[in-house]
């Protein structure tokens, strides 16, 4: 396999019964990429992460982690890799230093560069002052911390993270991601996985899974750029209602409401003419409008539809 591919999936399936969770799968993953796989609850990232960490066996397909196979290699492959389940795979009746404890005897951590070790993950996770506390006593932040610090103390290649920042604070969400960047710095590859479409804007290349496929894979930025029409911003009274009047409109393709606003794809930008003559028209305020690059709920919201 070629040296610079960290993981690679080929034509990966699994099913549960009838129902098809992940659905011929293919992808490659460089080696120091922090990559996004994006989707909404119930799109098969979970299921994607268990197979690509060899705790569920593939319905078909292949991948190789680190060049091992997920189905063939399961222990090598293990050895290279650190894993953060959701709710971040903790002993809450254990304190932290038991956590690392104990995942250090899991992974066979030799016992001399221990002490070295747990200062490191404990320093970057903020937790020296909370070494004794049990687990389930922390804050999320620093649970989810915790759980990272866990997953990274056999120093593994790739680092896998099942929607890490579930249910914690804007704050903590934005202190894991900069360890993240760290980590990066340091050369391992991550694999993520999230919902927050705002997350995925911070990852160095994304693929968006719907019902068990991937729709597309490039950088966030591309990603965006792909929606393949332009896409307006416009301010008006009563937005929702102001939403249903235009959708209809020929040359309109999409209509969302952003808070005060609308965001409103069009075939050509001469459509948006049409649109302010129509609200205006029919009573509504315009009160500005203007072109912007798509978001990725956009681009994901319309290649879903
Ligand atoms: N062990 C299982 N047995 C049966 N069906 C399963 C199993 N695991 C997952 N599924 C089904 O596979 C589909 C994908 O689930 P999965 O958990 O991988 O999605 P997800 O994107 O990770 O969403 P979530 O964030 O809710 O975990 C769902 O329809 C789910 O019900």
């Amino acid at each position: 396999m070629n040296e610079d591919i960290a993981i690679k999936i080929a034509d990966l399936t699994k099913s549960f019964g009838s129902n098809t969770a992940v659905n011929h799968f293919t992808l490659d993953i460089r080696r120091g990429e922090l990559f996004g796989l994006v989707g909404p609850d119930g799109a098969g990232k979970t299921t994607m992460m268990r197979m690509l960490t060899s705790i569920m066996l593939p319905t078909s397909g292949e991948a190789w982690v680190a060049g091992h196979s997920i189905i063939k290699d399961s222990a090598a492959l293990k050895e290279k890799i650190g894993y953060m389940a959701q709710r971040f795979g903790l002993y809450e009746d254990l304190t932290v230093m038991e956590n690392l404890i104990f995942y250090a005897d899991l992974f066979g951590v030799p016992t001399r560069e221990r002490p070295g070790r747990f200062e490191r993950l404990l320093g970057f996770s903020n937790l020296t002052p909370f070494k004794t506390r049990l687990a389930g006593r922390l804050s999320g932040g620093m649970k989810q911390k915790l759980g990272l610090a866990c997953a990274l103390v056999h120093t593994p290649e790739i680092l896998f993270l099942d929607e890490p920042t579930n249910g914690v604070d804007p704050v903590s969400r934005r202190d894991f991601w900069k360890i993240l960047y760290d980590l990066l710095r340091d050369g391992i590859t991550i694999f993520v996985s999230t919902a927050y479409l705002d997350e995925a804007e911070r990852c160095t290349r994304i693929g968006l899974m719907h019902k068990g496929r991937l729709l597309i894979h490039d950088q966030p930025q591309t990603v965006k750029k792909s929606l393949g029409m332009p896409m307006f911003q416009l301010w008006t009274s009563q937005s929702r209602q102001a939403a249903d009047e235009i959708i209809h409109l020929d040359g309109v393709r999409r209509v969302s409401t952003y808070g005060d606003s609308l965001h409103i794809a069009v075939e050509r930008k001469e459509v948006m003419e049409s649109v302010s003559q129509i609200l205006n028209a029919q009573g509504f305020e315009v009160k500005g409008e203007r072109e912007i690059l798509p978001s990725l709920e956009d681009v994901f919201i319309s290649m879903v539809q």
